[in-house]
């Protein structure tokens, strides 16, 4: 069953043009003139229940625009779509009942009261049967361990604390599709990672669609199926995560602290970054070698005394998909699209 649709959604923004001077002011006042800017341009995708779809792309590519018609936020200026059967911009009460949104950048807590609090006002808002809400809430504050500060107001708490709330809080009214966005913007790579295995658990149990957008690359590749790539406005990739995987999040980072000051490292897949003293980056091109293998060579010579192993930045990933692609290549081609 299909959760979310989307065909040729646009979304142009109208600006004021700005003029120098006290003059050009006056003019601007007396006689504006517009420019228009194209945030979003036809846009078509759908994707099914149960789906973990990842919504990626640059700084300014037309995410949480696309996201923000999508929760019926902004009205497109062209195209259609529905989300769990409704129009998202026409229907955006009968919809929030079934939709959950966290936006990594804007906190949806009230900031001067305890996450408990909100948690109660959204069980209002959402006119939740009290036994209901209850039995939710008690489990949503164990699996995301909020019990320690949820009588902390929310100025209070961390990072990784507040958004744990977040997404508790979006959880609540138990919806079909949960958008996030930026989820894990910020957050050390404990909390990152608990968000995943929590995000994970919840496709896994409640069959939910999640709309991810994100720029870190680990968030998509442990909790996506499929990603989808937008770029000035226009989805450029849409294809599967381990395709995506295999063509273009072919190199990880590999910081270490050896013993002792390393000599010229020759070793497959494998290019230092930056050596400094007993310091070294790597990259490693995990189409050639693996992490074990690159790890077990440089063992075979040194002692490591510390190790961590990165993502590259999507960006980083996104720059790659239009090298291979050719520049200017806003029109790749869909590959194999998903059955
Ligand atoms: N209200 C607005 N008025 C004018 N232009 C806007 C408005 N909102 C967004 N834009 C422009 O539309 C384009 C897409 O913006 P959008 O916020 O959707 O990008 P994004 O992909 O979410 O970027 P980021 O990763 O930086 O959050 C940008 O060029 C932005 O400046």
């Amino acid at each position: 069953m299909e959760s979310i649709r989307v065909e040729q959604l646009g979304k142009s923004f109208r600006m004021k043009k700005k003029e120098e001077g006290f003059i050009g002011s006056v003019r601007a006042l007396v006689r504006p003139q517009y420019t228009e800017k194209v945030a979003v341009e036809g846009v078509t995708f759908s994707a099914v229940q149960g789906e973990t779809l990842a919504f990626l792309g640059p700084n300014g590519a037309g995410k949480s625009t696309t996201i923000k018609m999508l929760t019926g936020i902004l009205h497109p200026s062209t195209g259609e779509a529905e989300v769990l059967g409704c129009c998202p911009w026409k229907e955006r009460n009968k919809l929030s009942y079934q939709i959950g949104s966290v936006f990594g950048q804007k906190s949806q807590l009230w900031y001067h009261l305890p996450p408990i609090d909100t948690f109660e006002l959204m069980s209002r808002i959402y006119e939740l049967r009290r036994s209901d809400y209850i039995k939710r809430r008690d489990d949503l504050i164990e699996r995301f361990e909020l019990g320690p500060y949820l009588h902390t107001t929310v100025r209070k708490l961390s990072l990784g604390e507040r958004m744990r709330c977040e997404i508790a809080a979006s959880l609540l009214h138990r919806p079909q599709v949960l958008f996030l966005d930026e989820p894990t913007i910020g957050l050390d790579v404990v909390v990152k990672q608990r968000i995943r295995e929590l995000i994970l658990e919840l496709k896994r149990e409640e069959g939910t669609t999640i709309f991810l957008t994100s720029h870190d690359a680990g968030d998509i590749e442990r909790l996506c199926d499929r990603a989808i790539v937008i770029n000035h406005g226009r989805i450029v990739f849409d294809n599967r995560v381990q395709v995506m995987k295999q063509r273009f999040m072919t190199h990880k980072t590999v910081r270490l602290v050896l013993e002792d000051e390393p000599g010229e490292m020759n070793l497959e897949g494998v290019t230092v970054l930056e050596k400094n003293g007993t310091g070294l980056s790597l990259s490693v091109d995990t189409g050639l070698t693996t992490i074990e293998t690159a790890l077990s060579q440089i063992m075979a010579a040194h002692r490591i005394v510390d190790v961590t192993v990165e993502d590259p930045p999507m960006e980083d990933i996104i720059t790659r998909m239009y090298g291979d692609y050719g520049k200017g290549g806003m029109e790749l081609e869909l590959l194999e699209q998903i059955g």
